[in-house]
């Protein structure tokens, strides 16, 4: 049974799953759900609203052509470093219920993909030095939540391994040792930081005159507040003593200065 599912309170254990890993035989139904499904028809949906575009307007736009572009790398990414998911709370903690089902499966694939959806009514003109820009945001938010991700599954993969082998570290009563300098030593969630930026390099070809493409960008922001706040109180739970030096050591969250 899940960890987090099993309160004793029906309504929050259907939200969040009493079953941790549901499966026949190896058929892992969460694992499975949560990057083939929902991930690839998001991509699927892009491209079939870039295609409808194409048919509309003769071509697609360079707004069309970027958020297809960017989601696709995200998209990409996920998959191609699909055993880092398996570390995730998602897979560890919650288990498979309305949350992650409905997430994963309808969620996921219809209002991640809004951005695409707004361009198909709203075409927005998008001139190339603003596109720059734009794709520049992307590149940042892509660098800091690689770098950040790839760093923390190297070293708990292999903490000697050259690339991490130097970073500065606390050590826990778990054995565990938690890092205090590069990516880890800015912020508590470096890689969410870096997920925010690319959520904004997604909306802003949409333009500004509308707030639906920033949807995701509000959602993604109240999704990552509330995950950090869970992933703080296991690693509290974890961590103990060692996890109040981390902390007192990394004082922002999220955000440098900010929060
Ligand atoms: N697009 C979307 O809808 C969503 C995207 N995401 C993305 O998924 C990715 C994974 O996120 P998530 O699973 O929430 O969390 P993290 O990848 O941030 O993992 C948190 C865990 O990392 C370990 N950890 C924390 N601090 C340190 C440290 N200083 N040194 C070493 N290990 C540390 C702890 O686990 P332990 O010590 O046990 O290893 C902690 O529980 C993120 O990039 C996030 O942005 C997440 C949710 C939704
Ligand atoms: C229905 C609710 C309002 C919210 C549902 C939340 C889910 C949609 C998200 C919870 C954690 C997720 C992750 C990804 C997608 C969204 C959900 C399922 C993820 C697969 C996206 C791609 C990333 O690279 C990742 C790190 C693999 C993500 C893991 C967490």
């Amino acid at each position: 049974l899940a960890p987090g599912g099993n309160s004793g309170n029906p309504i929050y254990d259907f939200f969040l799953g009493r079953e941790l890993n549901p499966r026949i035989c190896s058929f892992d139904f969460k694992y499975f759900c949560e990057l083939r499904p929902g991930l690839i028809g998001w991509v699927l949906i892009n491209l079939a609203l870039l295609m409808q575009e194409a048919e509309l307007r003769g071509s697609p736009s360079l707004a069309m052509w970027l958020v297809n572009g960017f989601q696709l790398l995200y998209v990409g990414d996920a998959l191609w470093h699909e055993e880092a998911v398996l570390t995730t709370m998602d897979i560890i903690r919650d288990g498979f219920g309305f949350m992650l089902a409905f997430g994963d499966l309808a969620w996921v694939p219809f209002t991640y993909s809004l951005q695409a959806q707004f361009l198909l009514y709203h075409p927005e003109p998008l001139g190339l030095p603003l596109a720059s820009v734009i794709c520049l945001i992307k590149a940042v938010g892509y660098y800091i939540f690689r770098g950040a991700n790839s760093q923390k599954n190297t070293f708990r993969k292999n903490p000697s391994d050259p690339r991490v082998a130097d970073l500065e570290t606390i050590s826990t009563a778990t054995g565990r040792r938690l890092l205090v300098s590069g990516w880890w030593g800015m912020v508590r969630h470096p890689n969410y930081l870096g997920d925010l930026i690319m959520a904004l390099a997604w909306s802003l070809p949409c333009g500004v005159s509308h707030l639906l493409p920033y949807f995701y960008l509000l959602y993604f922001t109240a999704l990552l507040v509330h995950r950090e706040a869970r992933d703080e109180q296991q690693c509290l739970q974890k961590y103990g003593l060692a996890w109040h030096a981390y902390c007192r050591r990394v004082p922002y969250r999220i955000v440098p200065y900010i929060y």
